[in-house]
């Protein structure tokens, strides 16, 4: 376990022809990247946490039953700073670091405290993002960087505040059949307001010029925030044909504390704040009309990273999601954790709560004159409720589909679709998982795959060339963060 974290990666630029043992379908071409954290230790320097460490790409070549791996560090503006300084110094979600040790750390606090929100950091290491026709490395906030699919060299920095009122955004977009991307962010105290903005990155059209589909991105929806300094923190959403679903959980980003960070001395993860007694809001956003639903959906207070699908039956929204009863996952990223051996993590008293994969079905319409207490999910085959009460709202309970997996992915082909299976990571009470599994939903059944000295992460499920069946495909186990 121990060599898992904090060791430094060294990246392998040109691309490695990979032994193979049993045999890659002769379909499988083109290239998959993933991202993740491969560098811990800068100089002296050690991160914190998981989540902090550069970002190194990599890519698996597919071609004609051979694979080619390379990687390579993102040369995000944050991985120069810190190389050329030798030393950290661009604060990350769990390190603050401050840039000129030999300044007053006040007169750099005030004048990051004129900006209120902190410029963070572009160290995109969670996933790989596709707006128009490019390649974007990203993280959660407010930057992304483009990269070459090829050689895995680093672009131009985007910046989406250039474009849209956004602070913060998600690593998980969605994507349409047409090629236009999805994503969420939150813009924080702009013209006084804290809001979820839900944007529209266009496609690419011939002789489009050069980042066309961020100058055309539009804002499809502004949710405002239930409070202007701690708004929620959320890490993707959910996309049916005609609906968003965003949810609004009690696990939220304090602002003041955000803004004083640096001057505190204390990390961006501390600002994070579990408010265990609030509700946890769901919101429908109509694609069409641009209107949030004005029904009060919610349900009990929990912790959700990532939906796993979402779509539309019979007048109700099914979403599913992974979610958790608190907020202790990110906790267990810290490295002094990771680092433990088994023994030592038993031993060392924290528990972290473990996720399950949760089904909400929300009727879109309901009888006015039913009873207050009355279940109005009317869909057969789900223990998912809807409870109507009073003054608009709606409690939603539900239904449990599986235990203890996490990274979930799907047929994206089936992305806002009824769909029968979930591809996911098999977790247990350690963060690094040893097993994949299939999960179908209709019977229930899971099939596991596991290996001696195989730490699979996210499976990527690939559709084969002439698929008839959900499931017609290839999934493939590699080492990265989320995607
Ligand atoms: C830097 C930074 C952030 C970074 C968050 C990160 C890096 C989250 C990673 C989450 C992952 C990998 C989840 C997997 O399920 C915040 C808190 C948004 C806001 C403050 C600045
Ligand atoms: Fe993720």
């Amino acid at each position: 376990m121990q060599s898992f974290f904090g060791n430094n990666r060294r990246e392998s630029p040109k691309p490695v022809k990979a032994q193979i043992r049993g045999e890659i379908p002769k379909w499988l071409q083109g290239t998959l990247i993933r991202n993740g954290p491969g560098m811990h230790k800068i100089g002296d320097t050690v991160y914190n946490h998981w989540f902090d460490g550069m970002a190194l790409l990599h890519s698996f070549t597919f071609k004609d039953g051979e694979i080619f791996y390379r990687s390579k560090y993102l040369r995000s503006d944050t991985y120069r700073s810190n190389m050329e300084a030798n030393r950290i110094v661009v604060s990350e979600f769990g390190t603050m670091a401050y840039p000129d040790p030999c300044k007053n750390i006040f007169a750099k606090a005030f004048s990051y405290l004129s900006h209120t929100i902190p410029d963070f950091t572009d160290n995109c290491l969670i996933n790989i993002i596709r707006c128009g026709e490019d390649l974007y490395a990203s993280t959660e906030t407010n930057y992304i960087r483009k990269i070459d699919l090829e050689t895995l060299e680093t672009n131009e920095k985007v910046d989406y505040r250039k474009y849209v009122a956004l602070n913060l955004a998600t690593s998980h977009p969605h994507y349409d059949t047409n090629g236009n991307t999805y994503n969420m962010g939150t813009s924080i105290g702009d013209k006084g307001k804290t809001k979820y903005q839900i944007i529209k990155i266009p496609q690419s059209k011939p002789g489009d010029k050069e980042h066309a589909c961020f100058t055309n991105c539009e804002v499809i929806c502004s949710i405002p925030s239930r409070s202007l300094l701690r708004p929620s923190y959320f890490h993707s959403f959910g996309m049916t044909e005609n609906y968003i679903v965003f949810i609004e959980q009690p696990f939220k980003l304090d602002i003041l504390k955000l803004a004083t960070a640096y001057f505190r001395g204390v990390n961006w993860a501390s600002c994070l704040g579990w408010y265990p007694n609030d509700k946890t809001y769901i919101h429908l956003i109509d694609r069409e009309t641009k209107k949030i639903l004005s029904t009060k959906y919610y349900t009990d207070a929990l912790v959700v990273y990532h939906h796993v699908n979402a779509y539309e039956e019979d007048g109700h929204v099914i979403f599913d999601i992974v979610a958790y009863n608190d907020n202790s996952l990110y906790d267990m990223f810290y490295l002094k954790i990771l680092k433990l051996d088994d023994a030592a993590f038993e031993k060392q008293g924290k528990t972290f709560s473990s996720p399950s994969c949760r089904r909400f079905v929300i009727p879109l319409q309901h009888d006015k004159n039913v009873e207050l207490g009355t279940n109005i999910v009317t869909l057969e085959n789900t223990t998912a409720s809807a409870l109507k009460e009073k003054d608009g709202y709606v409690y939603c309970k539900p239904e449990i589909l599986f235990e203890g997996i996490e990274l979930p992915r799907i047929n994206y082909d089936y992305n806002g679709k009824k769909y029968r299976y979930i591809y996911a990571s098999k977790v247990q009470w350690r963060p690094v998982p040893t097993k994949i599994i299939k999960c179908d939903i209709l019977t229930k059944t899971c099939y596991e795959w596991r290996e001696d000295h195989c730490w699979p992460a996210e499976p990527v499920f690939v559709r084969a060339p002439e698929a008839k069946e959900e499931d017609d495909g290839d999934y493939h186990l590699f080492h990265s963060m989320c995607l």
